[in-house]
């Protein structure tokens, strides 16, 4: 069960946040505090470099929940289909289109996994920061000062999370960006004053968490260049003011690249969706992401968020807690015979290439692996499970494969199992609510936003199951 190794994650990350404390800044009570005071008009260099903005367009701080930053707002009503903002292709800023190969700046680049790459492209952000002149200074001007991201939270904060996938990922960034830190300084150390790569500014774990959670929460992989025979790398790039966007799953706009007329350069647009009224945000969809990953990369929580799941181990011992509560008796979740073992391990949850990470919610509700075994470790009858394709047993679209009685202690299973997987938090919902209503920071609130969000999740996942054995049972009366 992934919540059961949190106390030992937390231990950990508690000693490398504890070490993390000068990365953190005092969180921006509004965050649409920016990196300079008095920021240039994004807008008017936009159009000056080339690019154009829709008149009836400006950048706005959303009142309304200061959380929100800065937006793209409209002063009149747009017409859907309206371009709203067109960035040549020289706006954008990338990695790949200035950094020398074999260059410093590429070879420190490439000591960035690949996982983190919004480092890499952070590392191309700090430098122009640095630069005297630098073309992109009026848009990086215009960047926050402080993000809200979990590595700067402080240790409490990151405790309060309560989910170990988080508390593990945040733990890694924390430790990359110190360990980082230090191969940035030697590097440095070895290059002439005139050769430095950020102007001979002080480089640490702070400017360095800056930039790649400026990337990380602003860029956005797109089409490069068209190379010879039509094909187009993706690459990851920040966007002067399209990245003033906030995000909702139901955007009103939209971004589309064009290819240039002149070359096989990229123009990158962003379009009115449908009709967009006076003094409404501008939105794009960042994604159909999961929590864990709004939190980590972008610095906010999502309620209700359709695509957001909880992670599970799968283990045995646990499937045999949860048939305990539920009243399911099945000896074969610690024993399972030999032919259900054979699925099993087709269903990568046995044997050397096992992924015993499964997942509840989402748009699948319930992990098709997890399904498909407590199905088959449920059932004696062997020939009803070898009649069926993998597919089938994985489906929970599919009307009770294996008949009305093991469809019903299955989904009874997982039902016991969220039961179990709530009881791995600390604290429960209500808690949580009266929590949020108190004064509290806000690096707490989105630690307990998320963590809340997680248990609702589970207890939504518990109702649509209990309506499904419901209508399954009611079904069969009626038959
Ligand atoms: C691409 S930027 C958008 C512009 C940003 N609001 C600003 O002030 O510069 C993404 C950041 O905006 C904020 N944001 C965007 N959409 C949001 C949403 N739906 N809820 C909360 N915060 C959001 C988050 O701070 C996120 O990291």
């Amino acid at each position: 069960m992934a919540t059961s190794s949190s106390s030992s994650s937390a231990t950990k990350l508690l000693t490398a946040a504890a070490s993390l404390t000068h990365l953190r800044r005092p969180m921006a009570t509004c965050s649409a505090a920016r990196l300079v005071p008095q920021p240039p008009d994004l807008i008017r260099w936009v159009r000056r470099e080339g690019g154009s903005v829709h008149p009836g367009l400006k950048i706005a701080n959303d009142g309304a929940s200061s959380s929100l930053g800065a937006t793209v707002l409209s002063t009149q009503p747009i017409p859907g289909g309206s371009d709203l903002i067109s960035l040549p292709s020289g706006l954008p800023l990338r990695f790949d289109s200035s950094v020398e190969p074999g260059s410093a700046l590429d070879r420190l680049a490439r000591r960035v996994p690949e996982e983190l790459w919004a480092m890499r492209l952070g590392l191309k952000l700090l430098q122009e920061r640095a630069e005297v002149g630098s073309f992109w200074w009026p848009y990086i001007s215009n960047l926050p000062e402080a993000f809200s991201l979990p590595i700067f939270f402080s240790g409490e904060d990151i405790k309060s999370l309560q989910y170990a996938p988080l508390l593990h990922q945040v733990n890694k960034r924390c430790r990359f960006l110190l360990e980082f830190e230090k191969e940035v300084k030697s590097l440095l150390a070895d290059l002439t004053p005139n050769d430095h790569l950020f102007g001979g500014q002080n480089v640490d774990a702070s400017s360095l968490g800056w930039a790649m959670s400026a990337v990380s929460s602003r860029a956005f992989r797109l089409h490069g260049e068209i190379l010879p025979g039509g094909k187009h790398t993706d690459v990851p790039m920040l966007l002067p003011l399209i990245d003033m966007c906030n995000h909702s799953f139901d955007p009103n706009a939209r971004i589309v690249q064009e290819r240039d007329s002149s070359s096989s350069k990229m123009l990158v647009m962003v379009v009115a969706e449908r009709h967009i009224e006076q003094d409404t945000p501008v939105t794009l969809n960042y994604g159909c992401l999961t929590n864990d990953l709004f939190l980590l990369d972008y610095g906010f929580v999502i309620p209700s968020n359709p695509y957001d799941i909880t992670e599970l181990k799968y283990d045995r011992n646990l499937l045999d807690a949860a048939s305990m509560v539920a009243g399911v008796s099945s000896p074969n979740f610690s024993s399972p015979e030999e032919w259900q073992q054979e699925i099993l391990t087709k269903l990568n949850l046995m044997g050397d290439n096992a992924v015993l990470k499964v997942t509840l919610g989402g748009q699948g509700l319930v992990d098709g692996r997890l399904l498909a075994s407590l199905r088959v470790l449920l059932t004696r009858d062997r020939e009803a499970v070898e009649k069926l394709d993998l597919d089938s047993l994985m489906s929970l679209s599919a009307d009770a494969p294996l008949g009305l009685p093991i469809e019903t202690a299955a989904l009874r299973t997982v039902i016991a199992l969220c039961v179990v997987a709530l009881e791995y938090f600390p604290t429960k919902v209500m808690q949580d609510e009266a929590i949020l209503k108190g004064d509290i920071s806000s690096s707490m609130q989105l630690a307990v936003q998320f963590r809340m969000q997680k248990k609702l999740l589970l207890i939504d996942v518990m109702r649509k199951l209990t309506q499904r054995v419901r209508m399954l049972s009611k079904d069969k009366t009626a038959a």
